[in-house]
Order: structure tokens, then C-alpha cells, then sequence
């Protein structure tokens, strides 16, 4: 994107007095930049500028010195065509906050005139949501804002959250105990989605705060501080009475969901924030919802990212084998395209209503007859209802947007009718969700199709003109017969330049930027352009646009006219739009039911498109701990260009088999067999059909997941300790009824470190949680594991060899993997022999699963003496983990809560006499 950025082409003048007046503003966060409006351009200073020159412009060639007596300045330039880019940057992807500033004309003060952050957008939408969005794009929507604020009852902390969505309209709080971790608020932060988060300046517990905010941080979301005073609560919820709709005046104090006040504080905050109550429409325009965490699958952020459940921010229209997201979204409409981001980001739990959802998916895959008529008669021909409506209550709407309501009510009474003409043995369900729903659709917009087809005037429509009925008003008469004269004249216009050029097949026809012009197709192009009366506006495959002189003036007679009828409309369209308004809450409904039926229709799409198969998994409900899939592929990979994708199965039984560990060669397939498990589970908890060929599942509470050692964000913490980090986590959060995904734990740190945690987590996993889990690692010596705990199996990734190739089949077998791979490789790669026959040897130790003894001579000679160190360190190593996991880490930095481990490390080592484990700790 950047590359393509130029700088300012003319140098703008040095503004010598702004030094000064630059050195007066108030001091601002490094996460905000501000813009300077100097009309043709917006400049950047100091810091600002050279974050431009880095970010956008990739060159320090950009950043020019202003100076004035001994101050300096760095500056760069950007221009108003350049802002637009910079701005859904700054906002959408990198998640800074935005300042605009400007010369007072009056004082010749600078002021700030508009600012934005990614949970606050509203001054910027104009320019946010500019230009068409192509169905293919993902759509921009409001990311949502969420506060938090921690209090304490009964000497237990609580997280008291609130949580604003404007797309929706709607509230949402939710509390959560506070024991000793963040796992929940982990969860709730992945459900929503929010890209900012408010939380109290100032206040007692900051210890409890600092460690708050590092968890956002860690989740990529931009910390705003607030004063305290934003987040207190009247009894009376007087703020949120004004904006949220009731039913009977009913006072909103008295509703569960702000029982607790400490809630209401929450919203209070987000409605300061985003400035709310300064918009009349918002008022009595919000719902209120209480947000049941345990109603969704929770998903920690290793799992979010290493699932790919979303496309990137920065790569809106990556391509759609990058996520889940865009393999599932053969979404017609934008609303459908909303909602399935949701859906992905919020799976279920209850059974039931996964079941309808399949269920309804199971419908369409059977009825192509209605699967077809849905996406080419009614989905491909809804608009943007979210949009339409985002400019009524902005006071943006115009006739074309009532005329669009219009055009796509007018098509649902054909739409009802489709949907009856289903006749399966599931008709019922189509009936509850959509044909009834649909029906009272219908009721609602009955006056508004009458209003508009009494006030508009739909036969210009076809001329892209939007007016109101000239049969409104004798203004309006009047002014329509002289638009009927001017377009008569502009007929016979067009019949003698037909005669003039000797064309017959002269087409008249009018758009909204050129009004009226002529068209012939692109084999009379010689004869249009040799004549010099005639300018040709534009040349396409259909044919050439071209006017002359007279048509161009009766053009001009005609918009002035029409300027005119629009003048004296005026009044009328304000009350249409005014009554329109009155219907939103019909078009919100309507807009829920698209979507939903879209996304229906979209699985039923992927399912049936699909080169193999997809399949209704079969469900059962949560507890039952079975999870069988039968030549299982990933969703996304086997759509990559070039892939033969090998299908693999994959079992697990509650108190059978419970942990899987998979080895084999690098490359071979570990990280996609274990992901793409993960994949299918969600799939099948969101309501989609799965890549494979059979599928029963136990319903999962939880997708856990340790991915790679090398995204570790926690700067200054070893990968050793960040994966502890990350672990711990999932230790804490995980089930019985969860399932914990692991790669390469231990990778990036030394064979003692990494072995020893991979040792014990799988211990803890195994007996304590006894969760499903699929652990890929490089550490064989882990398949031992198998031999001393009844439900761990081992898998690998088979390869085949020869003696000079090498070729990864990425079958997932029973067992554990030859591990004479490496060596092999080595061969390929020309090593000399004597270096393989030592790697030989050496190798000889893995299997014997004593490549950690320091002291190879004991290795060699004694084996029982090598199992008895083995074991008494296992036993170590569980008791030291259970040790480590009792420390509070929220109550210490990352700095200190190392110490502590590293401390209770060497302590143990103390008491313990064992070389096997004092090589372990030598390590730390
Ligand atoms: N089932 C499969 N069918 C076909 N190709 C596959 C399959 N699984 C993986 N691959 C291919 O192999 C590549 C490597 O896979 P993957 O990253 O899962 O291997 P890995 O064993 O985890 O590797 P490493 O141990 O080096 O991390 C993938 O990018 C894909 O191109």
C-alpha cells in the first residue's frame, strides 16, 4: 500500500510561527498521531513525522527540518488523497488513535477539530465508509468498544464489563469472578472482539489494573484511560434510560441486566466516550444484553491464531484459503458477511441449537431448487440494510435509500412464497425461522411500500432520477412539464443526429454524471469521431458514449429544471425519510433474517462445492467425551493451489484414549493434522458440515492452543518461561470437556528445558484435566509416555525413503516414528560417511530414550540405574510444576515471577541428588 504513496510534488512553506504554537499543545501518548489541516494537505510533526516516513512512505527522504531561532522541527507532508489511506491504516490495522487539527480563522489558535480511535470511529466514518463495498471484500464494520472496571464483594474481584456495538445498537455487560487468572476475560475478549478497551485513570487496585492492561496488550487492544469519575453510576441510570427503547416507559434501573451498578459504571464510561447522548438519534434507538459467557466455546488467542479462524485486517480481501472465514463465506450479502464473522468468533455449546442450525445447513444441501432460487432471485439482490440504515440515522439518507427498502421489501412476498414451496420433512423449521418472521416482515412494511408508491415517482427511476411525485404539488407540476418539454426535445434530438449520421441504431440513454448522451456500438466508431460536431465521453466493449453542443445545453436546461422540482421536493422528502425512519427496527429484523438465511445458504454452498467430501458431523452432547473423524482435511489447505491433500483419521475416547502425541519429519504434516482437528471441531460447534468423511463429536467447552515458540510477544521473557506462560493458561482453563492443542512445546530452548516441561504438562494433562489432546513435538523420548499412562497413544507422520529420496506421504499411522529421517536427510545432502555412522550411533541413545543423561559412560552401562533417574525426575519435575503453578504470577512482573521459578528450581535441586535432573536445571 505505501509503496504506491508520493510525496507532496510542490514543497509546502516552512510555517515558522507553528514552532512555537506546536510546543504549546498538550502532551499526547505515542499511540496518537495528529494531523495538521493545512487545507490542500495535512502535515505531521516530531515523532509523528517520522513514524509516517517509516510506516507509509518507507523513506526518510520525507521528512523535512523546520526551523525557527534555535528550535527544530521534523515534518512531513501528506496529501488529502493520501489521508484517506493513512486513516483506515492508523485506525482499522494498526489500531492508533487519530487527532485532526486546525487554525482558527477567528483566533489563529490551533484546535483540535476531530479525533477517533478504533473503538470510536463515528467522526470518521464518512471517509471510513467512502466508496462501494464489493460483496467479495470483507465488510468494514464498527469494532465495538469495551470498559472494565474491577470491584470487590465479598472478598472476591470481579471484572465488571460493558460493551457497546453501534452496527447493532446494542449493550452488552457481563461480569466475571476474578480468582487468579484472566482466562475468562481471555474468552470474552475473542467472542467480541473489541479493538479498544476503556478503563479508570486513577483508583485503588493498579496493581490489579497494570496487570489488566498487559492482558489487553497481549490480545492487540488499544488501552484508553478514562477518569474515574466516567465510570460512576447514578441509581437512576438516567444516561441509559435516555438511550435504550423500553417497553411502556419503563425505567431501565430496574432492569436485571443493570442490577448491578457497577455495570451501569461500565456504560456510562462508553457512552461519554463516544459521545452518544450527542446524537438525537441515537435516543431510545439501544438494547441492552447480558452477555452469558458459558453460552459460547471459549477460545484462548493461541487458538484464534493458530486456527486462522479470521482474515487478516490487512489483507481484507486475502484470499480465501488463508482462514476458516474465507473458506465458509460464500456469503451473498454484506450483512451475511457480518454475521458469519460472529459466528466463527462465538461457536456454540448447546447442543440443540447446533442441531438446528445443521439441520437448516441439511436443507439446502437437499433442495437445490430452493438453494438456487435464494442466492440468485432474493440473496444476490438485497442491499446493505446495516448501511442504509448507518445514513438514516446519520441524516444522510435521500429517496434512493427508501426506493432500495422499497425495491427489496416489494421482493419478499416472492421470497415467502419460495420458501413455502420447500416441502422436506424439516419444512416445519423453515416455517418457525424464517416463512413466520418473514410474514410479520411483510405486515410491518405494508404503509411504507404504500407511502412510496404514492409519493415517489418510480417511472424516472429508470432515468436514475429519484423524485417525488409531480402530482404532489402544482410547484411540482409545473416544473415536471417543462421536464417533460426539455426531454422531448432531447428525443428529436436524437432522431436527427440518427438521420445526420446515417445510424440507425442510435441508442439514448442518461447516468447520473453525464445526463443524457448517445450511444452506438464500437464498429460505428469511425463515423462518430470523424465528425467534429460530436465528442465522444467515453469508450467501452459495449459500445461509444458520445454528445454534441445542443445536447449538452439541453442537459444543462434539464438539471437546472431538475435542481429546481429537487428544491421545491424538498419538504415532502424530509417527511418521507422522517416516516422511513419509523420502520428501521422492521428493516433491523429483516436485516437479521438475511443474513442468517445467507449464511445457511453459504455452508450449504461449501459443502456441496467442495472436490471431497463434507459431511453432517454427528453430535453428542457435552460430557460424553468422544471425538471420531474419518478421513479428516483441512478446510483451507486442500483448497491451496498445487496440494493433493492426504485425508487423515483421528480418534479420541474419553478414559481410552484421551492424548495423542504425534512425531515424524519436519515438514511432514504434524502442525496440519493437529490444527486442522481443531478446525473441524469449531466448524462443527458453529453449525457448518466438515471436510471429512465421517464425523461424531462430543460437544467441547473449550479450544485450547500452544502454537510455535517463535510469535512470543512478552519482550524480555524467555521463549522458556513464555511458553510456561502460555501454558499455564491452558492448564488452568481446560476441562475434561476441552480440547488442547499443542505444537512444539519446548522448541527454541534447550532439549533439557523443553523436554522436561513437554514431560510434565502432558502429565498434568493426562491425569488431572484428562482433556482431549493432540501434542506434536520433535521429542521422542515423549512417546514413552504412552508406556506409563493407559490413554496416551502414540501417531506420526509417515515419510517413505530410498536411498536418495525422501518422500513425506503426511499419513497420520499408530505408533511412533522411525526417527532414522534426519539422518537420512543428512545422506542426501552429501554429509561424509563417517559423520552418519557417528549420527547413527548417537541416534541409537534416542531410542533408548537417554539422550538427557549427562554422563554417557553411566548411560552406556547401566540402564536400570538410567530408568530409576528417569522416573524419580518425572516425579520431580510433576511436583516442581504443581509448585510453579501456585504462584500467583499476577501478583509479580514477568522479571520477577522468572526469579521466583528459577528460584524454586534450584531450591528442589538442592534436596535432590539426581544427575538426570541437575542437567535439566544446569540449563535455567
Ligand atoms: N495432509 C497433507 N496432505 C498434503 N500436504 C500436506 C498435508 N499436511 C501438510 N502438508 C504440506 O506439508 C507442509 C508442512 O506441513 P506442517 O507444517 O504441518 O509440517 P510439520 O510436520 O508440522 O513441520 P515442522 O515439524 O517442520 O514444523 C504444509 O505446508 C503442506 O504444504
Amino acid at each position: 500500500m505505501s509503496n504506491t504513496l508520493k510525496q507532496h510534488s510542490t514543497e509546502p512553506i516552512q510555517d515558522k510561527e507553528f514552532l512555537s504554537a506546536y510546543k504549546r499543545l498538550p502532551e499526547k501518548s505515542a499511540a496518537t498521531i495528529r494531523f495538521f489541516d493545512r487545507g490542500e494537505y495535512f502535515s505531521l510533526h516530531g515523532s509523528d513525522a517520522v513514524f509516517a516516513a517509516r510506516e507509509f512512505f518507507k523513506t526518510n527522504n520525507v521528512i523535512k527540518i523546520w526551523k525557527s531561532d534555535n528550535n527544530e522541527l521534523e515534518t512531513c507532508y501528506v496529501k488529502n488523497n493520501n489521508f484517506e489511506i493513512f486513516l483506515k491504516d492508523l485506525l482499522l490495522v494498526k489500531q492508533y488513535r487519530v487527532e485532526i487539527w486546525k487554525k482558527s480563522n477567528k483566533s489563529g489558535e490551533w484546535t483540535m477539530i476531530n479525533h477517533g480511535s478504533p473503538g470510536n470511529l463515528s467522526q470518521f466514518e464518512d471517509i471510513l465508509y467512502s466508496g462501494e463495498e464489493s460483496p467479495s471484500s470483507s465488510p468494514i464494520t464498527d469494532p465495538g468498544l469495551l470498559a472494565i472496571q474491577i470491584n470487590t464483594e465479598d472478598n472476591i474481584n470481579k471484572l465488571n464489563c460493558g460493551f457497546v456495538d453501534k452496527t447493532s445498537r446494542s449493550f452488552l455487560v457481563c461480569t466475571i469472578a476474578y480468582k487468579d487468572n484472566f482466562t475468562d476475560l481471555e474468552s470474552l475478549l475473542i467472542h467480541l472482539g473489541p479493538k479498544e478497551c476503556l478503563i479508570p485513570a486513577s483508583g485503588g487496585n493498579r496493581d490489579f489494573y497494570t496487570k489488566l492492561d498487559k492482558v489487553l496488550v497481549r490480545n492487540n487492544i488499544l488501552v484508553t484511560e478514562r477518569k474515574k469519575s466516567d465510570f460512576n453510576a447514578d441509581n437512576e441510570c438516567s444516561e441509559l434510560n435516555t438511550l435504550i427503547k423500553t417497553k411502556n416507559e419503563q425505567n431501565v434501573a430496574n432492569f436485571v441486566e443493570l442490577k448491578d451498578k457497577n455495570s451501569v459504571g461500565c456504560l456510562n464510561a462508553l457512552i461519554k466516550y463516544l459521545e452518544l447522548l450527542q446524537d438525537p438519534n441515537n435516543e431510545k434507538n439501544f438494547k441492552i444484553i447480558s452477555y452469558n459467557l458459558n453460552n459460547y466455546l471459549k477460545l484462548d488467542s493461541g487458538a484464534f491464531r493458530s486456527l486462522n479462524l479470521l482474515p487478516n485486517r490487512a489483507e481484507q480481501n486475502s484470499n480465501k484459503t488463508h482462514s476458516v472465514y474465507g473458506v465458509l463465506n460464500r456469503c451473498c450479502t454484506m450483512q451475511g458477511q457480518r454475521l458469519l464473522t460472529q459466528w466463527i468468533k462465538q461457536p456454540l455449546v448447546d447442543i440443540h441449537k447446533i442441531e438446528e442450525r445443521q439441520n437448516l445447513v441439511e436443507i439446502l444441501v437437499n433442495d437445490s431448487e430452493l438453494r438456487q432460487n435464494l442466492v440468485e432471485n432474493y440473496l444476490k439482490k438485497m442491499p446493505d440494510f446495516q448501511r442504509i440504515e448507518w445514513r438514516f440515522l446519520k441524516n444522510k439518507a435521500n429517496l434512493q435509500d427508501c426506493y432500495k427498502i422499497y425495491c427489496a421489501v416489494n421482493n419478499l412476498p416472492s421470497l415467502f412464497e419460495c420458501l413455502l414451496n420447500h416441502e422436506g420433512e424439516r419444512a416445519h423449521l423453515i416455517k418457525e425461522m424464517f416463512i413466520n418472521p418473514l410474514n410479520a416482515i411483510i405486515m410491518d412494511f405494508k404503509k411504507f411500500q404504500v407511502m412510496i408508491e404514492s409519493t415517489l415517482d418510480l417511472d424516472q427511476i429508470k432515468n436514475h432520477l429519484f423524485l417525488v411525485k409531480s402530482s404532489y404539488k402544482p410547484e411540482l407540476e409545473e416544473l415536471r412539464e417543462k421536464l417533460d418539454r426539455v426531454e422531448e426535445k432531447i428525443e428529436s434530438l436524437a432522431d436527427k443526429v440518427s438521420r445526420d449520421l446515417g445510424l440507425s441504431g442510435i441508442k439514448l440513454e442518461s447516468n447520473a454524471q453525464s445526463g443524457y448522451y448517445f450511444r452506438v456500438p464500437r464498429k460505428d466508431d469511425k463515423v462518430v469521431s470523424s465528425s467534429k460536431e460530436y465528442t465522444v465521453i467515453e469508450t467501452r466493449k459495449d459500445g461509444i458514449k458520445f454528445q454534441n453542443a445542443k445536447l449538452q445545453d439541453l442537459n444543462e436546461d434539464f438539471i437546472r429544471i431538475k435542481d429546481s422540482y429537487e428544491q421545491e421536493q424538498k419538504g415532502v422528502v424530509d417527511d418521507i425519510i422522517k416516516i422511513s425512519c419509523g420502520y428501521l427496527d422492521a428493516l433491523q429484523n429483516l436485516n437479521n433474517l438475511v443474513s442468517e438465511l445467507d449464511i445457511y445458504v453459504s455452508f450449504s454452498l461449501v459443502a456441496l462445492s467442495s472436490q471431497a467430501e463434507y459431511i453432517r458431523p454427528k453430535l453428542h452432547p457435552m460430557g460424553t467425551g468422544i471425538l471420531k473423524l474419518k478421513e479428516a482435511r483441512h478446510p483451507c489447505l486442500e483448497l491451496q493451489e498445487g496440494i493433493n491433500f492426504i485425508p487423515n483419521d483421528c480418534e479420541f475416547i474419553k478414559d481410552e484414549k484421551t492424548f495423542c502425541i504425534i512425531t515424524g519429519p519436519n515438514m511432514g504434516g504434524k502442525s496440519t493434522y493437529i490444527r486442522q482437528i481443531g478446525v473441524l471441531v469449531l466448524m462443527a460447534q458453529i453449525g457448518s458440515f466438515v471436510p471429512a468423511s465421517s464425523a461424531e463429536l462430543s460437544i467441547v467447552d473449550c479450544i485450547l492452543a500452544r502454537i510455535g515458540a517463535n510469535d512470543c510477544q512478552n519482550k524480555g521473557v524467555s521463549t522458556f518461561m513464555a511458553e510456561m506462560l502460555e501454558t499455564s493458561f491452558i492448564l488452568k482453563t481446560a476441562t475434561s470437556n476441552s480440547l488442547v492443542i499443542i505444537d512444539e512445546l519446548g522448541r527454541g530452548t534447550s532439549t533439557y528445558d523443553g523436554f522436561g516441561l513437554a514431560w510434565a504438562i502432558s502429565d498434568y494433562l493426562v491425569k488431572k484435566v484428562k482433556c482431549f489432546t493432540l501434542f506434536a513435538t520433535h521429542f521422542h523420548e515423549l512417546t514413552a509416555l504412552s508406556e506409563e499412562l493407559k490413554t496416551v497413544y502414540n501417531s506420526h507422520v509417515s515419510a517413505m525413503t530410498t536411498d536418495d529420496s525422501l518422500t513425506l506421504l503426511y499419513k497420520v499411522k499408530p505408533g511412533v516414528c522411525d526417527q532414522s529421517f534426519g539422518i537420512h536427510v543428512a545422506r542426501l545432502a552429501n554429509f561424509p560417511e563417517h559423520v552418519i555412522e557417528y549420527a547413527k550411533e548417537k541416534a541409537k541413545y534416542l531410542e533408548d530414550y537417554c539422550p538427557i543423561l549427562p554422563n554417557e559412560e553411566e548411560n552406556a552401562q547401566d540402564h536400570s540405574k538410567k530408568y530409576k533417574y528417569k522416573q524419580e525426575t518425572d516425579e520431580i519435575i510433576n511436583q516442581l510444576f504443581q509448585k510453579i503453578e501456585k504462584i500467583d504470577k499476577n501478583s509479580f512482573s514477568d522479571e520477577e515471577y522468572i526469579q521466583k521459578v528459577q528460584e524454586l528450581i534450584h531450591s528442589e535441586a538442592k534436596i535432590v541428588d539426581n544427575p538426570y535432573f541437575k542437567a535439566l536445571i544446569s540449563r535455567l
